[in-house]
């Protein structure tokens, strides 16, 4: 006899037009159920869950309501987007959630027509929305577009600059703000504390009801005085002002977990013609409906795989200390000894590691939210103070202040130091999260200080460098994920500012390595070595100021040489090639071989799998040897 599914609702939900015949009491069993599948996939995949979680019924009553994917649903972030997958057509590939050649961890077009935008980067869904709800009236073909996007999110500068255009076009666009009160950690800044006010003031729907029956059976002019009274009445009430001095018609808040207030809701706004952009603010909870995740202070935002029952993740055993680890032991040292030591960071306390620099150092530990421009040049400003900040960002979140970096801290050369972790391939996040430009996009600025440190004692050292470079900025990238377990002292050694090192001598080949690749240039000289090519490796330690003695000499003393940095085309390679051009020293026959990630994205896997096909493992660099060295050097037998 076959078991009942657990989930007969969510079973005949194939696509939201399955659910669209559903009752309000079938609506909320399906939420239920759908929550169910969303945890138990997750413990089987790892991932974003709490933020999933705190959206199931907001999912749940948009697919309901409307037409998607004619409408157009964007999700901020995209992290909480797994109910939303599981509704739209992929339940049968949850499982393979953020694994090779499986779904992504956010939304992506490629993936879904449901998917309309590509996320993973906060707080471009207001942007992309517009763009849409402009688009479909150009075209004659009007459509309701809704972003959701969350409190963490709506601290970032593109939201206001996206709402501030919405209110000006007053194109018909939902924006749903999902307040949890919740980035990745607790939210910060003046944005959080309006959201608090707003949430804890009595919601009046009937209030606002009432006045908005009353403006609409009067003629044009009392229809717009009754209009900004009830603007007013609701701006005082709810303390939605902000968004209606944006341009937008503010309801709020309501209950993101109701489905009786948020079908109806939705369904008014859907068939209301408001003539300005919309903005619902629906207060939820991250976690909600798990208690483990409700219990924890991260709400599980990021979870590895877990048991379902106790909530217990399913952490691999403690290996080496992770590089974000030892760069916030390093910076806590050189702070300890130095008062003028500040770190910033863009609402990523502890992935970067500076939740434990703020817990020793609370007053000179900024938390800027979702917001890297501002962080950067904030960073600069306390530069010119004679402070000395690190600003700690991600690679790729690096890249939403690039501006920043380039006109207000490089153009001034102020020291202001970057400490860029997940500088690489970072696996499960994908090619959104991969930090694989900062070489390149750093790299052509004067004046800049660039390093990368090919293990966790020279990060150390590079923490200690930047510590000590006062007359100009200064960045260092180094891997997500664990060090080699290597034996650090208390605090880094500065390194001679522009100088590599040599770590073997050989004859034939030489491998200068930019960064954390150098275990696998050791590995590929092992190999050529047992070939009976003799293979030096180096470690460049610095891309600017380039060591241009060291790399002449390995130019004129070998054969071919070869350059690896876990970075995009444009980046260490370049440099070294286009100093050797330069001096002339490509006319007389050097092989000369760059090896960097390929010039497309490489999508989530296993981070080892992902250099495999980024071609910058030991055994891709041995055979880039043999192949430049010629057939002679092929004949020789590998290693039994
Ligand atoms: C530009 C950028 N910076 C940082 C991040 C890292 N990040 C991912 S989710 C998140 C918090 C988002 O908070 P919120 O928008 O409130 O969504 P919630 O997780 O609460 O649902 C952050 C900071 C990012 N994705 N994009
Ligand atoms: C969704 C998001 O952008 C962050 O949660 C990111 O996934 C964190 O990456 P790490 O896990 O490398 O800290
Ligand atoms: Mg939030």
């Amino acid at each position: 006899m076959s078991v009942p599914s657990a989930t007969p609702l969510l079973d005949r939900v194939k696509i939201p037009a399955d659910m669209r015949n559903l009752s309000g009491e079938q609506l909320k069993q399906l939420a239920s159920e759908l929550r169910a599948e969303t945890i138990h996939a997750v413990s089987q995949t790892g991932g974003h869950l709490g933020a999933s979680l705190g959206v199931v019924e907001l999912t749940v009553a948009i697919h309901a309501v409307f037409e998607t994917p004619r409408d157009r649903l964007i999700w901020d972030v995209g992290h909480q987007a797994y109910p939303h997958k599981i509704l739209t057509g992929r339940r049968d590939r949850i499982r393979t959630l953020r694994q090779g050649g499986g779904l992504s961890g956010f939304t992506r077009r490629s993936e879904s027509e449901y998917d309309p935008f590509g996320a993973a980067h906060s707080s471009t869904s207001i942007s992309a929305g517009l763009g849409m709800a402009v688009a479909s009236e150009l075209r004659g073909d009007p459509r309701n577009v809704v972003a959701v996007i969350g409190d963490g999110a709506m601290s970032a500068g593109m939201a206001y600059e996206a709402m501030n255009n919405a209110g000006a076009e007053r194109s018909r666009l939902i924006v749903i703000l999902n307040d949890n009160d919740m980035s990745i950690a607790p939210p910060v800044g003046a944005m959080s504390a309006y959201l608090s006010k707003v949430v804890s003031s009595r919601p009046f729907l009937s209030i606002r009801d009432m006045m908005a029956k009353l403006a609409r059976r009067f003629p044009a002019p009392i229809e717009r005085a009754a209009k900004r009274a009830d603007e007013y009445a609701r701006g005082l009430l709810t303390g939605g002002t902000l968004f209606e001095e944006l341009g937008f018609y503010y309801v709020g808040p309501i209950d993101g977990h109701d489905l009786d207030h948020l079908l109806p809701i939705l369904r008014n706004l859907r068939d209301t013609e408001l003539g300005e952009p919309v903005l619902l603010h629906v207060v939820t909870q991250k976690g909600k409906g798990y208690a483990p995740a409700e219990a924890s202070a991260d709400k599980y935002h990021g979870v590895v795989k877990f048991n379902v029952v106790t909530g217990e993740q399913q952490k691999p055993p403690p290996g080496p200390p992770s590089y974000t680890k030892v760069f916030s032991n390093a910076l806590i040292a050189e702070a300890e000894a130095d008062e003028r030591i500040v770190a910033v960071n863009a609402a990523m306390p502890a992935g970067t590691g500076l939740d434990a620099f703020a817990r020793k150092f609370p007053k000179r530990s900024f938390d800027v939210g979702i917001a890297e421009q501002h962080a950067v040049t904030f960073a600069a400003g306390m530069a010119t103070e004679g402070m000395k900040p690190f600003c700690a960002i991600y690679s790729t979140f690096l890249q939403r202040g690039y501006d920043q970096v380039v006109h207000d801290v490089v153009l001034q050369s102020l020291p202001v130091r970057f400490a860029m972790d997940r500088a690489g391939l970072v696996g499960a996040d994908g090619a959104t999260h991969a930090g694989s430009f900062d070489i390149a996009y750093l790299g052509c600025l004067p004046g800049i200080v660039l390093m990368a440190a090919a293990d966790e004692m020279e990060l150390m050292h590079m923490v200690a460098t930047a510590a000590a470079i006062d007359d100009r900025p200064s960045a260092f990238r180094y891997p997500r994920g664990e060090g080699l377990g290597l034996e650090l002292p208390k605090r880094g050694t500065p390194l001679e500012i522009g100088k590599g090192r040599v770590l073997r001598e050989g004859t034939s080949v030489a491998i200068l390595s930019y960064g954390a690749r150098l275990q696998e240039c050791l590995k590929a000289a092992d190999e050529l070595g047992a070939r009976g090519l003799s293979t030096t490796v180096a470690d460049a330690r610095f891309a600017k100021p380039l060591d241009t003695d060291l790399v002449e000499r390995l130019a004129r003393e070998h054969e071919v040489l070869i350059t690896i940095e876990e970075g995009s085309v444009g980046g260490f390679g370049s440099f070294v090639l286009q100093h050797l051009a330069l001096r002339g020293m490509l006319d007389h026959g050097l092989k000369v071989r760059p090896m960097c990630l390929p010039d497309r994205f490489i999508d989530h896997e296993a981070p080892k799998k992902q250099y495999d096909e980024a071609g910058l493992n030991a055994a891709q660099i041995v055979a880039m040897a043999v192949a430049a060295l010629g057939a002679g050097a092929a004949a020789q037998p590998a290693r039994a």
